[in-house]
């Protein structure tokens, strides 16, 4: 388990993470969601044992981020945003340098090749590949030290959607592996499809943390949406109507709203309670 308590990193006035608390479950895909500046990239840094905090404790498999720093660097691994490879270099020569940097074992070596769908790029060019290939060279490489824990750092951008899933597909895989994954994105949806569960971070704070699963479904909230079928010429001017289809009500006025549209003869196709999507959600707890 990762187990974060009360961490404050501080860049002059600014602190980048304010007594920040979580935990993360061993063996599980964890999404940590936060707008820019939240606070997301620090916290990876850190539990990199890249960067030192200014106080509060970290545990990480049941290793102390001060006292065991290069031990936790050897159990983890971080896939930045940005391309970490030599673009001159073939996809076989990359993975050999940093295969050997990192004393990686055959099977590992093999299983990084396995996983990102390599074995037919072995010998093109780096700087030749494209977007999501690159992306996968990438992963690849932080998988050659046999990680227990894999950070990404937004590994998706820049890719187009079938290359994306394909890497979404592959980091579920992980969980066979037996790593643990901390996943960070501004594509809600890609943290709805893989994760667990997630954190969500303000100004270096923890907002919430749940279970996707009761994020989704268990959110208490009065907001109701109806989705009706267009039709001109109705009198529904007291009704806040979103893309001429979208009614956007709450609990106590749902009466009010049915009756108004079954005067109008307006047929409604669909009725949603509460949040019913994690960009919603996210929206919802954001608005306090
Ligand atoms: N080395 C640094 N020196 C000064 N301020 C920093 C430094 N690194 C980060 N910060 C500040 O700390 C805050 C948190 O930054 P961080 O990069 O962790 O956010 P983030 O959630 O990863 O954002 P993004 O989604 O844009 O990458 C920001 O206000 C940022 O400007």
């Amino acid at each position: 388990m990762i187990k974060v308590s009360n961490v404050i990193k501080s860049y002059g006035e600014l602190n980048a993470l304010d007594s920040l608390s979580l935990e993360v479950k061993e063996n599980s895909i964890f999404g940590l969601l936060g707008v820019n500046g939240a606070g997301k990239t620090t916290l990876l840094s850190i539990l990199n044992g890249l960067i030192e905090i200014d106080s509060g404790s970290i545990e990480i498999f049941g290793l102390d981020i001060k006292k065991d720093r290069r031990a936790v660097k050897e159990i983890s691994s971080i896939i930045p945003q940005h391309l970490a490879f030599y673009e001159k270099l073939t996809v076989q020569e990359n993975l050999d340098f940093f295969a050997k940097v990192q004393n990686a074992s055959k099977e590992a070596f093999d299983k990084a090749i396995e996983i990102n769908s390599l074995s037919s790029i072995l010998n093109q060019t780096s700087s030749t590949l494209s977007g999501g290939q690159k992306r996968r060279l990438n992963i690849a490489i932080g998988l050659l030290n046999s990680p227990k824990i894999i950070y990404f750092d937004e590994p998706t951008v820049g890719v187009d959607p079938k290359n994306r899933n394909e890497i979404l597909d592959s980091i579920k895989e992980y969980k066979n592996f037996g790593i643990t994954v901390v996943y960070t994105s501004h594509y809600m949806t890609e943290i709805e499809r893989i994760c667990d569960e997630v954190a969500i971070i303000s100004k270096g704070k923890l907002v919430e943390q749940d279970l996707l699963d009761n994020m989704l479904t268990n959110r208490v909230s009065d907001k109701v949406s109806i989705e009706i079928s267009y039709s001109k010429n109705i009198d529904i001017s007291d009704i806040i109507l979103k893309d001429n289809t979208i009614i956007e009500t709450t609990q106590d006025k749902l009466c009010f709203v049915l009756d108004k549209l079954n005067k109008n003869n307006i047929s409604i196709k669909n009725i949603r309670y509460g949040s019913t999507n994690l960009e919603k959600y996210f929206l919802d707890i954001s608005e306090g």
